[in-house]
């Protein structure tokens, strides 16, 4: 992992709660958009990064070129003032989340992170690299999906995590508590992909 990151990169004070939405972005959209104001309004947190993958280690086929996405998640946000789209994984040298997040860690003391994802990363999160030191280093905030109803209950990572796990009032808390410790937020659900924008045609690769 590079240790500079360089001109370019986000700012972030210490003592700001900043969510992580990691994903492929392969296209963005409004699902995308919707999870992030959502989290970001039910967690308390002061802004969002979008971190746009070089790639996800678990996907066999490799996403469209890193700065097209790039270009079409800064259009997808708008120039929202708490919304950062970065590529800050490709500065680390990294696309392993445990690995991001100890980069992070470094580059921004007194920072706190929080990573955010949908119910559907909860459900299959146990294959990806070190993936308990994620859950054991930084609170969780997962997001429901359409097409995961049970991942909450019954996915590996929940039933190992569930004394760590915060009940719906206490969302507010999430970003202050000392990991591990993961809330799932019943959020109005929306049922658009990347996977169905590609199948469309809107976005080749
Ligand atoms: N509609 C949605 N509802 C809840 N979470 C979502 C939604 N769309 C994306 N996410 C979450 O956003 C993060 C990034 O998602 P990603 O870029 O992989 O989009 P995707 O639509 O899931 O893509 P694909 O269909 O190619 O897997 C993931 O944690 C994913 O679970
Ligand atoms: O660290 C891993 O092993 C790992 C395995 C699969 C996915 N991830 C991360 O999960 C996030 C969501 O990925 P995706 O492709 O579903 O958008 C993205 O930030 C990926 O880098 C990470």
């Amino acid at each position: 992992m590079r240790h500079v990151i360089g001109p370019g990169r986000p700012l972030a004070r210490p003592g700001q709660v900043i969510g992580l939405l990691g994903g492929s972005f392969d296209p963005p959209h409004e699902g995308h958009v919707h999870v992030t104001l959502e989290a970001m309004k039910r967690f308390r947190l002061d802004r969002v990064w979008w971190l746009v993958s070089p790639g996800n280690p678990l996907k066999r086929e490799g996403p469209a070129e890193l700065p097209r996405r790039m270009a079409a998640a800064k259009a997808m946000v708008g120039g929202h003032p708490r919304i950062t789209v970065t590529d800050i994984e490709s500065r680390l040298g990294t696309r392993y989340t445990a690995q991001t997040l100890q980069g992070l860690a470094g580059a921004y003391p007194g920072v706190r992170f929080v990573w955010l994802m949908g119910e559907d990363n909860l459900a299959g999160i146990h294959r990806w690299d070190r993936w308990q030191a994620i859950f054991d280093s930084v609170p969780i905030g997962v997001l429901a999906r359409p097409g995961q109803p049970a991942a909450a209950r019954t996915a590996r990572a929940s039933r190992l995590y569930r004394g760590a796990r915060l009940g719906v009032a206490a969302a507010g808390l999430l970003a202050r508590a000392p990991a591990p410790a993961w809330c799932h937020l019943p959020i109005p659900l929306r049922s658009i992909s990347s996977t169905a924008i590609r199948a469309s045609g809107n976005w080749v690769r």
